[in-house]
């Protein structure tokens, strides 16, 4: 049995699928396949093992329906056509929980960064533009006893309200389709609506899935209910906010700053003027870009494909076909 892995992943999966006496092949190089390559390369194997948004639509799905798996190294699964891969009676897995921590924390440093300006800062004094102490210039605001909404209560929401409440005694408030029983009892996060979840959020983090319902949901309307002290942060996915109203929402300073782990499109433009402004603090897309996180994912999608190779239920599945 033959496995196609799309990047070098690390070798806590590689080890598993090798003690399976499963081959693989990695895509090595430091570029993404386009969808024709992808498809070509799976047509040589039996399992894919998906990492870094592939799109596994219906015309791959079809094309490449004799699969026995695909293991996605990823919780979010986006980019896959979830029924057409059931109807092709496809087993899909992802890896959830073990990435929840580290995308929480990076949550929580771009909660702190953008509310202390800290990536400018860095870059004011790579420019040599240090120049001396001015106890009115450079101010960020606290976050101590602020209020903290989570659009999307779920595993990452939960551990990012759990560090707040620690680290800055936050109160939450959040907004799901249902309640979260367990944030409730254990946090004391509060449910609200979308409207008061806008209105009363001091940082307002996103951590919901991206579905037809979440994409572009934070967009011109949305921000203009948010406080002009508000801090927005997305580590989702960049398709539920509108770069560009969010660029008008800063510039008009209708919100005060963002954080940002993802954006629309990945990788951002290096001429985006986001980049350039003091309340607002990008990163490449590093929320599970923990030592601990990424073995943890490769160790599950390898359970992943070892267990849907032998036709078995997938211990991580995201569809049951
Ligand atoms: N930046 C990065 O590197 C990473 C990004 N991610 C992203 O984070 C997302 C969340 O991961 P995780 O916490 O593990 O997922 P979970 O499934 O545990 O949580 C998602 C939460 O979103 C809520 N939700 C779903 N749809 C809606 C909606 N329409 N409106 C409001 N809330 C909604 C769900 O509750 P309910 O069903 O009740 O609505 C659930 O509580 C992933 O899907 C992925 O896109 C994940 C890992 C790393
Ligand atoms: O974006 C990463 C994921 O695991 O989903």
């Amino acid at each position: 049995m033959k496995v196609f892995i799309t990047r070098i992943i690390p070798e806590s999966g590689l080890e598993l699928l090798r003690s399976a006496g499963i081959t693989y092949t990695e895509h090595r190089e430091k570029r993404n396949l386009s969808p024709e390559e992808l498809i070509a390369a799976c047509k040589m194997h039996d399992a894919l093992l998906s990492v870094g948004g592939n799109k596994i639509d219906a015309a791959f799905l079809e094309a490449c329906s004799h699969l026995k798996v695909v293991a996605l190294m990823a919780v979010g699964y986006d980019n896959v056509d979830v029924a057409a891969a059931t109807a092709l009676k496809i087993p899909i897995g992802n890896t959830p929980g073990v990435l929840s921590n580290a995308t929480a924390d990076t949550a929580f440093l771009l909660m702190l960064a953008t509310a202390r300006k800290a990536f400018h800062m860095h870059k004011v004094i790579g420019k040599g533009e240090w120049g001396f102490f001015e106890p009115t210039a450079n101010l960020g605001m606290e976050l101590n006893g602020k209020t903290l909404g989570v659009f999307g209560m779920g595993k990452i929401g939960m551990a990012l309200a759990k560090k707040c409440r620690g680290a800055f005694d936050m109160p939450v408030i959040y907004h799901n389709r249902s309640r979260n029983e367990e944030a409730e009892r254990l946090l004391g996060a509060r449910y609200v609506s979308f409207e008061e979840l806008l209105k009363n959020s001091d940082v307002l983090s996103l951590h919901a899935a991206l579905t037809p319902e979440t994409a572009g949901k934070f967009d011109a309307e949305a921000f203009s209910q948010m406080k002009p002290s508000a801090i927005f942060i997305n580590t989702a996915r960049g398709a539920m906010h509108n770069e560009l109203h969010l660029l008008d929402a800063l510039q008009r300073q209708t919100i005060w700053g963002a954080g940002l782990d993802v954006t629309n499109p990945e990788p951002m433009n290096k001429n985006n003027p986001l980049l350039n402004m003091p309340n607002v603090a990008v990163l490449p897309h590093i929320g599970s870009a923990t030592v601990e996180a990424r073995s943890g994912m490769a160790r599950m999608a390898a359970e992943n494909i070892i267990a849907g190779l032998k036709g078995a239920p997938l211990p991580y599945a995201v569809n049951n076909p």
